[in-house]
């Protein structure tokens, strides 16, 4: 069986170490000055299970013989309470219940539901001190002062974008914007992303990040434009201009457009299924373990 411990150390010398003793899993994770010692596989709930990113996380975490996927929890309205996670998921039976109640007993609880469940789920977390890793996209100003004040009592991940290939265009917008920000001629940014057809929120919440992180270095008087529409007047030099695109079964793409007089450069990142995201969802969860309470983002997880 596998033996998985995890020294938290500097950036560095930061490593998971992993070996086969005989009896049983043993998961270790050493913060200093706090060590956490837990004698089975990490507990694993996942919020909106019954979605398409939830039966993503379900199908990938069910996989990692480190992960024990203990609960499944739905919109107590749901039409698939009851059902098996793992049935959902079309991997194998789990004997995990779609389930409104909460599972008290999780490590963490990987939440990719929807902004009208993100409150509970954050009362809960605090309530149980559950480690949290929030996905979700499109939560009011509101929201995300309440799950800034639960970072003071549990540590959370909360990041709009888990792939590690966007959290490292976003790094990339910021040094192209860095370079080019005093161009001749000015420079223009313009986001445009694109999603399946049922995306409730737009723009996306990575779009409005990848924004954020380029009007940090544009200047403190860059304006938000979402879409343009009748005589809007020539473009002012200090907006970022947001374009969504909703077609078919589109699992995320972003384009953020660079423009120049003369040249531009299209800086674009595209996913292919939905798996990158469950897949950073899962490791942000096995980083959580062991760390103090605070609010950490993605590339925190990913050290960039
Ligand atoms: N951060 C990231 O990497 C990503 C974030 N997202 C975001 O994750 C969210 C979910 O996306 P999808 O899975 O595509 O949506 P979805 O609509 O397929 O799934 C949402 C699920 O939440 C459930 N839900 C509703 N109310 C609930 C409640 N009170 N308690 C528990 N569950 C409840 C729904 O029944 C549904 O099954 C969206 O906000 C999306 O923007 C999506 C993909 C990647
Ligand atoms: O709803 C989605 O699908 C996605 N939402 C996230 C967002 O709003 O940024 C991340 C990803 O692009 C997929």
């Amino acid at each position: 069986m596998l033996l998985l411990f995890k020294l938290h150390l500097p950036a560095a010398v930061n490593a998971w170490y992993i070996t086969r003793p005989d009896s049983c899993i043993l998961s270790f994770a050493f913060h200093l000055p706090k060590i956490v010692l837990m004698s089975e596989s990490l507990k694993i709930a996942v919020h909106g299970a019954a979605g398409r990113m939830g039966r993503r996380v379900v199908a990938l975490a069910s996989a990692d013989p480190s992960i024990d996927v203990m609960g499944a929890i739905e919109n107590d309205q749901s039409a698939l309470l009851g059902q098996d996670a793992g049935d959902l998921a079309a991997v194998e039976t789990l004997g995990v219940p779609v389930s409104s109640k909460w599972p008290n007993e999780a490590d963490v609880v990987i939440d990719f539901s929807l902004p009208e469940a993100i409150d509970r789920c954050v009362e809960k977390c605090v309530a149980y001190k559950t480690a949290l890793v929030v996905a979700t996209t499109g939560m009011t100003d509101l929201q995300v002062e309440r799950l800034q004040n639960a970072a003071n009592t549990i540590p959370v991940v909360w990041a709009p974008s888990m792939s590690l290939a966007v959290n490292l265009s976003m790094k990339l917008a910021q040094q192209i914007t860095e370079k080019l920000v005093n161009v001749p001629g000015g420079l223009d940014v313009e986001i445009i992303e694109r999603h399946h057809r049922y995306k409730a929120d737009a723009p996306s919440g990575t779009a409005l990040k990848f924004g954020d992180m380029i009007a940090d270095k544009l200047g403190d008087d860059t304006i938000h434009v979402h879409g343009r529409e009748g005589h809007t007047g020539q473009r002012k030099r200090n907006e970022i201009g947001y374009h969504a695109v909703r077609v078919g079964d589109n699992p995320g793409e972003h384009t953020i457009v660079f423009g120049m007089l003369g040249e531009r450069i299209e800086l674009n990142v595209a996913a292919s299924n939905r798996d990158c995201y469950a897949a950073g969802a899962i490791a942000a969860a096995k980083w959580l373990i062991g760390r103090p309470a605070g609010m950490y983002d993605m590339f925190d997880v990913l050290e960039m």
